[in-house]
């Protein structure tokens, strides 16, 4: 391979300071040390946590930095001792990694992997606590152990999925966080049985990922809150049943929910990142049995709070990372069931635009209408 073993300079979006425009440049990217993969990323979509870090209320926000953690691309070469993967292979950077040896992997309790956390926490990767990126010898921070806003990036070999070389990269980027983190909520989470009544709060990618988990659950009624009422029409095809806008409402949106469910839901799950919500979405949830599922991320400095009582008659607060998937294993099982028709992906997919046009990605995020804009990386 004509690049291994060279530093590649390609563009990507770098962010220099929170909230400020992403400035698409030329980043040198250093070749993989042992135990890392370079990838060239091919497509990227935003995630509403890449907007999060950016506007500087992420606690693990580093500047500057490589953002973007929902990608596709193709194993441009390896490091020593990589045999997971190899140049060629079709990839999906998992922003949760899975080394299967730690004492977090070998628990069977969690998918959270402490292998390499410590490392990607702080924007470096881990053989020697530094950035493979760099503009002009200044070193510019990794994001999530992922940085896929960049046309070359490098990883762990841990948060490599390898993927079927046949499904569209353009697609399957997806499966990087948002829509495996709504359907693994409602599958490995909360374990939500046919017949259930479920709440979702907030419908954006990660709330409609809930509700088709939750449709193909079997839920009986999947009730959709939303302060933006255009959001319903398409909720539908997602499975939601009835549509709430806590706006049109004079009573606590918990009450209203309570009263027209017979006392609560079964299952509730927060995709929001806002923490009066977190309270409603827990104390909407019937007496004895209800569960509450945290899927958003709040900003630095918010706390989640209600009465102790709340949970002492029964209802349980439990919180999930990418839905609980075990990102390597899971991730290609994943494409496989996309592969299939059996999950949705496409229909999340909402705008496609490049590289360059990044902030415009940015813009369209924070707009009712766009689920996720596709990036294409390369043209
Ligand atoms: N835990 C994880 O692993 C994980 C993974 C991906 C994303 N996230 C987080 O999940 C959250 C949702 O992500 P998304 O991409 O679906 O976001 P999104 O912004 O597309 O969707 C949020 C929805 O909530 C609605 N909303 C806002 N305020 C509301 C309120 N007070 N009451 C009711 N509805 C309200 C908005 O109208 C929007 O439809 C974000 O916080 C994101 O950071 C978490
Ligand atoms: N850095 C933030 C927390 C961010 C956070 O909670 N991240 C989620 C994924 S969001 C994907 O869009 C997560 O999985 N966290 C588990 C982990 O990072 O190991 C903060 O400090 O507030
Ligand atoms: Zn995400
Ligand atoms: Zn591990």
């Amino acid at each position: 391979m004509a690049t291994q073993g060279k530093v590649i300079t390609c563009k990507a979006a770098v962010a220099w300071e929170p909230n400020k425009p992403l400035s698409v440049e030329d980043v040198d990217v250093a070749p993989p040390q042992a135990g890392e993969v370079r990838i060239k990323i091919l497509y990227s979509a935003l995630c509403h946590t890449d907007a999060y870090t950016w506007s500087g209320k992420d606690p693990e926000g580093l500047f500057p930095c490589i953002l973007g953690h929902e990608a596709a691309g193709i194993v441009e070469s390896v490091g020593e001792g990589v045999t997971s993967v190899q140049p060629g292979d079709h990839v999906i950077p998992c922003y949760q990694a899975e080394c299967g040896d730690c004492k977090f992997c070998k628990s069977g309790k969690t998918n959270l992997c402490g292998k390499v956390r410590s490392a990607t926490g702080v924007g470096v990767m881990l053989s020697d606590r530094k950035s493979r990126f760099s503009v002009n010898g200044k070193p510019i921070y990794h994001f999530m152990g992922t940085s896929t806003f960049s046309q070359y990036t490098v990883v762990h070999d841990v948060s490599v999925a390898k993927i079927d070389p046949n499904a569209p990269l353009d697609k399957v980027c997806l499966l990087g966080c948002g829509v495996p983190t709504g359907l693994g909520a409602v599958w490995n989470t909360a374990k939500v049985e046919a017949g259930s009544i479920v709440a979702v709060f907030g419908l954006g990618t990660v709330g409609l990922a809930v509700a088709e988990g939750a449709k193909a659950a079997g839920a009986s009624r999947i009730i959709g809150i939303d302060i933006d009422r255009n959001k319903f029409e398409r909720a539908k095809n997602f499975g939601v049943t009835e549509f709430i806008n806590p706006k049109e409402h004079e009573k606590p949106i918990q009450q209203v929910i309570a009263d027209l469910t017979d006392g609560g839901v079964d299952y509730s799950f927060e995709c929001i990142g806002n923490v009066s919500v977190m309270r409603a979405a827990l104390e909407c949830c019937h007496k004895g049995w209800g569960t509450s599922v945290i899927v958003g991320v709040a900003a630095s400095g918010q706390e989640i709070s209600t009465r102790p009582f709340q949970l002492v008659t029964g209802r349980v607060w439990k919180g999930t990372a990418f839905g609980g998937f075990k990102s390597r294993s899971q991730v290609p099982w994943l494409v496989d069931k996309y592969m299939k028709k059996e999950i949705k992906v496409d229909e999340y997919i909402t705008h496609s635009l490049n590289l360059a046009e990044i902030n415009k990605a940015f813009d369209l995020l924070h707009e009712g209408g766009c689920l996720r804009c596709v990036l294409a990386l390369h043209v």
